[in-house]
């Protein structure tokens, strides 16, 4: 059985929770449960913290797991991400009191950097040379740490901003890391692993993409398919219109109104769109 660790709790579970489900596997029933077997689809679930399940995969108790890159690169562990899941999009970011006189990474240099995160901040910070006087490891709310009196400056999860907004603070310096969760693993490919691979990336198909169908004149093909043009190359089929034909092709979702114009504008008719239950590209 294919062990795989999944966050019990926190901004991530909910979304992983829910692309296992429409991945066709079966999770948990109560939220309290540690731990679940799947038997008809070869897995067993392991509900663990976000932040502890790159040390169970790195270390080779488990299979893979689902994480944030952000946590997978804190902690150090062996793991490595083996595919990105296109949900808990975050950024990683300094940030020091408004109008204040934090203006880029030099000026971290001797002063007092709160984070839940030191590995990841610690690692940039080296990196780049410059050396904080101390690394403040808080365990959350790190923003109110200035005000506090317990650090200069922060280094935390940005998502919307208004967090930061309401401590007073404001961004500075480079962007420390673009995170997301992911799907990682370590030492040897288990079996498996290739298929819940491809099971989640056929979820992410089925979300960001739709079939959009039309009728063209075989005259306007070309530009036609030219706005749209597929993941391989549009399914053409004859109409019994010798002059017109039908024209089958997967579109990304957030595209579907745009494209839908530009086709009407080259002579496309009945454009039809469709949600994809399930993919296997
Ligand atoms: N708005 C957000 N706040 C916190 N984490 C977020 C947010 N959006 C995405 N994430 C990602 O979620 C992961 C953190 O999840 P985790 O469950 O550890 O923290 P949390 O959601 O803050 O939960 P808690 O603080 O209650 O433990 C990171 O990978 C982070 O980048
Ligand atoms: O940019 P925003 O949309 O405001 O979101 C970012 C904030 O959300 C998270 O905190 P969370 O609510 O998880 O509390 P915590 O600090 O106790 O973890 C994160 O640590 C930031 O503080
Ligand atoms: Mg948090």
């Amino acid at each position: 059985m294919l062990r795989i660790a999944v966050p019990n709790k926190g901004s991530l579970s909910e979304t992983a929770a829910q692309m296992l489900h429409e991945a066709g596997y079966t999770g948990r029933r109560d939220p309290r449960d540690l731990h679940t077997a799947d038997p008809r689809n070869g897995v067993e679930f392991f509900y663990l913290r976000p932040r502890d399940i790159a040390t169970y995969v790195g270390s080779g108790a488990l299979d893979v797991g689902i994480t944030g890159r952000d946590l997978l690169l804190d902690s150090g562990s062996e793991a490595s991400e083996i595919a990105s899941l296109g949900f808990g999009d975050s950024t990683f970011r300094f940030a020091a009191p408004a109008g204040g006189d934090f203006t880029d990474l030099a000026d971290l240099d001797g002063v007092r950097v709160a984070t839940s995160y030191p590995g990841l901040v610690g690692d940039f910070l080296a990196a780049r040379g410059v050396t904080p006087a101390k690394l403040v490891k808080l365990d959350g709310a790190v923003e109110s740490a200035v005000r506090l009196g317990v650090a200069d400056a922060v280094a935390d999860v940005v998502s919307t901003g208004s967090t930061l907004r309401q401590a007073g603070l404001e961004i500075f310096g480079p962007v420390i890391l673009e995170s997301e969760a992911v799907l990682i693993a370590s030492g040897t490919e288990q079996p498996g692993t290739a298929t819940l691979v491809r099971r989640l990336q056929g979820v992410l198909v089925a979300r960001q993409y739709v079939l959009l169908d039309y009728d063209v004149p075989v005259a306007n093909l070309e530009r036609a398919t030219a706005a749209a043009p597929g993941f391989e190359s549009p399914t053409v089929s004859p109409l019994h219109d010798p002059e017109w034909v039908a024209v089958r092709v997967m579109i990304p979702r957030v595209d579907m109104n745009h494209v839908m114009d530009e086709l009407y504008a080259v002579g496309a008719r009945a454009i039809l769109v469709s949600a994809i239950h399930a993919a296997r590209l």
